[in-house]
């Protein structure tokens, strides 16, 4: 079946260009100067006013996530209907290895998880929590069999997910040799957690504790040792997760200059949220904004030097780290002790409004909007160009965009399985207009949804095609 897609805007690595989009079966088949499209094509969709961008790739969610005692909110059935409704076309989510755990029996029920529910394409990072020999030849096996070719390391959640340096080393060694990318939530968490213990005996509990208690300092510190570690092993291309402080910003800005493999997202939360505002919300309500990296003090430049590090690249990526928790039975069951809340926000149907909004205020092109939510996250991950621009041979992954519309946020209206909003009330100066999958139109532009679980595919991802 062909689909002609008018009279748009396309935008894409080289810019932005007026032409027609020509689509057949799943494909994008060829990009027509505007209006010499074929006549007979069996669908037809005006994109007058319109950008038409590659579908949002978000590179950082955690569904059904296993955290404090609870599983996050979303699945991947509610979880890729909500990331399609807000423009989202492929997610990459964090199947977990524990201590002790075999690695492949983490990926396997991450695919029990999503094989057959996902509603848009999907593939998997793997989290190492527990690096031993076994872990480490099972990096090899799953970069060269399994399309898995980054793995996620924490230097925080001591005694959950943490590693140590020496553990860190080995892995960092095993990915410069087999060709992955390792990822890093890069915050010293021994020290946090004697800073946690601290405040919990002088009775502070609130949620704003704990971004007291996990100082944007201790970011910029792991994320200097993290650097310091990939350049012992030979350079191993290093990937910071949900960058949130100017510390840390800096640390990867200084070895980018120097030439490294080292690169950075960052997520909608810490460009336009704050310790005070959210956190800091009366009484319990901060539990909503319980994440870590923690929001940042409002008054630090924290927002300011994160949208000026996606104008100049320090920051490649913007992601969510979709990691949804109810505020009933989950994130209350920290009520008189912030430690026990379950850490993360949900995020994933808003990431491409957001970053939007930024181009609406003037703070990032068009272009590296599209750049940041789309086009770097296939090449980091191994997608290009099957996903991630609007080009001839990719799939039919693309979003219309309509710059004269408006998006307001609310939890009575998005798709999450979530009790709330962590953006409830915020206006876009812009609205997702129509979302096609692999040329299929998921959502069209009355906002009715034509998708269904179980026709996303998993996407087995080669190495990453933007090292330098
Ligand atoms: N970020 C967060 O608070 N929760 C998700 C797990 C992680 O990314 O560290
Ligand atoms: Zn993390
Ligand atoms: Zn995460």
């Amino acid at each position: 079946m062909t689909l002609l897609i008018t009279g748009g805007e396309v935008v894409g690595p080289t810019g932005r260009f007026a032409a027609d989009v020509l689509v057949d079966g799943e494909k994008i088949s060829a990009l027509l100067a505007p209006g010499t499209g074929p006549a007979d094509s069996a669908k037809t969709i005006d994109a007058t006013g319109k950008l038409v961008i590659p579908g949002g790739i978000d590179v950082h969610t955690h569904m059904k996530l296993p955290f404090g005692g609870t599983f996050a909110s979303d699945d991947f059935d509610t979880g890729t209907k909500a990331a399609a409704h807000g423009g989202t076309t492929t997610i990459v989510d964090f199947a977990v290895q524990r201590t002790g755990e075999v690695v492949q029996d983490g990926l396997a029920a991450w695919h029990a998880l999503a094989d057959g529910n996902a509603h848009i394409d999907y593939g998997f990072h793997m989290i190492i929590g527990g690096v031993d020999d076994d872990a480490l030849k099972a990096m090899d096996q799953l970069v060269a069999d399994e399309g898995v070719t980054s793995f996620k390391l924490f230097m925080a959640y001591p005694g959950v997910f943490y590693s140590d340096d020496g553990k860190i080393l080995r892995a960092m060694q095993t990915a410069r040799e087999n060709g992955a990318t390792i990822m890093m939530h890069a915050e010293n968490g021994i020290a946090i957690d004697v800073l946690v213990a601290q405040a919990l005996a002088k009775g502070q509990t609130d949620p704003v504790y704990h971004g007291i208690t996990r100082p944007s300092i201790l970011e910029g510190e792991a994320t200097h040792r993290a650097i310091a570690l990939a350049q012992v092993a030979r350079d191993t291309p290093l990937y910071f997760v949900h960058l949130s402080a100017s510390e840390a910003l800096a640390e990867v800005a200084a070895a980018r200059a120097t030439g490294r493999n080292v690169f950075a997202e960052t997520c909608p939360q810490y460009l336009y949220l704050t310790l005070e505002d959210q956190l800091g919300a009366p009484g319990f309500e901060g539990a909503k904004w319980v994440a870590s990296p923690p929001l940042r003090p409002r008054d630090e430049s924290h927002r300011d030097d994160l949208w000026r590090g996606l104008r100049t690249n320090d920051l490649a990526i913007v992601s969510t780290d979709h990691c949804p928790f109810c505020m009933k039975d989950q994130k209350e069951l920290g009520l008189g002790d912030f430690s026990k809340i379950p850490n993360g926000i949900g995020t994933v149907e808003h990431r491409v409004d957001l970053v939007y909004q930024g181009v609406a205020e003037g703070k990032l092109s068009v272009e590296r909007w599209v750049e940041t939510i789309a086009t770097t996250p296939a090449r980091m991950f191994g997608l290009y160009p099957r996903k991630g621009v609007i080009a001839p041979g990719s799939d039919a992954d693309i979003v219309l965009y309509d710059p004269n519309g408006r998006t307001t946020i609310s939890a009575a209206t998005h798709h999450m399985n979530l009790d709330y909003s962590a953006w409830e009330g915020v206006e876009i100066a812009g609205k997702v207009d129509t979302v096609i999958s692999r040329g299929e139109v998921l959502v069209d532009r009355d906002g009715t949804y034509h998708g269904r679980k179980g026709r996303g595919r998993y996407l087995k991802r080669g190495l990453s095609s933007y090292l330098r």
